[in-house]
């Protein structure tokens, strides 16, 4: 299991990266244009708001998904029994947006959905001509105007050592989305399943941006592109001290695009998020 880290200025860049996404589901970005200043900014602003109390303020909407989710309610991944140990915050432009918390996130999902749009082309112009046939439009066209593409604020806390046993930051799971951009977290733990079954840790230099394939693209591409199982691992030594932030933009189509002869973005979107437990 090889992720590779591609130069986002290389000219073979758009190849390399979207080779990389077809055989591990994963491809990391060195050199791209995203200012690493605006992602820590963004760490230290959220990490202060989850430190408070007014977080609990913008408790998440069942309906809307938007929001806080305390580690009380957050997720228990598919085929799971032990709720993830992780506290978020979903931001969507239509969203609420905490008034405690500078605007940097929101600017942030801009340019990042500038970037994501941009990956989606190169994915779409080195996928084989079969695989472009199954798209119903050209793939950075499924998210243009999208509102459901979501960015979440994610903290996994210190460890207290009261964790349910078999309890880990992020379970085993898959996304749901199409693509899924994250900025290389303040501290380490995302791994990768190989085909062999093998955890694999994800390059995850402070700096990168890490891009990985969700299920909706892997539908949309008839299993071509795989959605790979992936996790966050309880850390060890000094590490169990500290918080750890991460920001990943999921990319959703607009609710009406198809997705392949059994979905449409939203139908394939329901039926997940009742299976995750946060949505009747
Ligand atoms: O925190 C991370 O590094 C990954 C988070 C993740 O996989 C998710 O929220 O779907
Ligand atoms: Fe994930």
């Amino acid at each position: 299991m090889q992720v590779q880290v591609v130069d986002y200025r290389d000219p073979d860049a758009p190849a390399r990266f979207t080779e990389s996404l077809r055989q591990t589901g994963f491809g990391v970005l060195k050199n791209h244009p995203i200012p690493q200043d605006m992602v820590e900014a963004i760490y230290r602003e959220w990490l202060a708001f989850f430190d408070t109390d007014a977080k609990t303020r913008y408790a998440f909407d069942r309906d809307k998904q938007d929001g806080f989710f305390s580690t009380a309610i957050s997720e228990t991944a598919k085929g799971h029994s032990k709720k993830d140990i992780k506290e978020y915050y979903h931001l969507y432009p239509w969203g609420r947006y905490p008034a405690e918390v500078p605007d940097t996130a929101r600017r942030y999902y801009d340019v990042a959905n500038r970037l994501a749009q941009e990956l989606l082309g190169w994915v779409q112009d080195n996928s084989p001509a079969d695989v472009r046939a199954r798209f119903s439009m050209p793939l950075p066209d499924m998210i243009e105007g999208s509102a459901k593409t979501l960015l979440r604020v994610l903290r996994y806390p210190p460890l207290t050592g009261d964790e349910e046993p078999g309890a880990i930051r992020a379970a085993a799971h898959e996304d749901i989305n199409l693509l899924t951009v994250l900025p290389a977290a303040n501290e380490p733990g995302l791994q990768v399943k190989g085909m062999d079954d093998v955890w694999y840790d994800v390059p995850c230099d402070f700096g990168t941006l890490v891009i990985n394939i969700g299920d909706m693209l892997q539908e949309a591409s008839g299993g071509y592109f795989p959605s790979t199982t992936h996790r966050v691992i309880n850390p060890t030594g000094e590490g169990r001290f500290k918080s750890r932030v991460s920001l990943p933009l999921f990319l959703h189509p607009r609710d009406e695009v198809v997705l392949s002869e059994r979905y449409t973005a939203l139908s394939y979107l329901e039926e997940r998020l009742r299976e995750l437990g946060v949505k009747m």
